[in-house]
């Protein structure tokens, strides 16, 4: 399986929809203690899932370790989930990264194997 990661910034940002188009699933990350971007994510973010009604989505609510960060019932509101639809297969994850990389979360580790099996039925 082969992953290919874009940056959030702006220069990066026309690569998005170019590369989705050969995605099979698409990952978004946000950075849960971003209160002030979340609506410029949430707009990207249904910018992106509108050119493919059917692409499974997983969000990840990253930096879930700080205290600043939403829950993720507020990043759901936030990033308007419930407007996805009920055609897409849509996951969120709470995520956090330790900075060294030592210690994998579970949640981690079952997001991983949930990105496999989206991507294995959508080959
Ligand atoms: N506390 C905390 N810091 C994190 C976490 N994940 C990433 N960081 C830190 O956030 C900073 C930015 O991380 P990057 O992954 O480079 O940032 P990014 O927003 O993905 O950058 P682009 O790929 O350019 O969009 C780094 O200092 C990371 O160590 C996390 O879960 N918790």
């Amino acid at each position: 399986m082969e992953f290919l990661e874009i940056g959030g910034s702006e220069p990066y940002r026309s690569y998005w929809e170019k590369y989705l188009s050969r995605g099979l699933l698409l990952i978004f990350v946000v950075d849960s203690a971003d209160h002030g971007r979340l609506p410029e994510a949430k707009k990207h973010l249904h910018r992106l899932i509108g050119t493919n009604p059917v692409l499974p989505l997983v969000v990840f609510a990253n930096k879930q370790d700080l205290e600043s960060a939403y829950p993720i019932a507020d990043i759901h509101e936030a990033l308007a989930l419930s407007e996805v639809g009920n055609d897409r297969k849509m996951f969120l994850f709470g995520t956090q990264v330790t900075e060294d990389g030592s210690e994998i979360p579970w949640v981690m580790q079952d997001a991983r194997d949930l990105i496999a099996q989206l991507a294995a039925d959508a080959q």
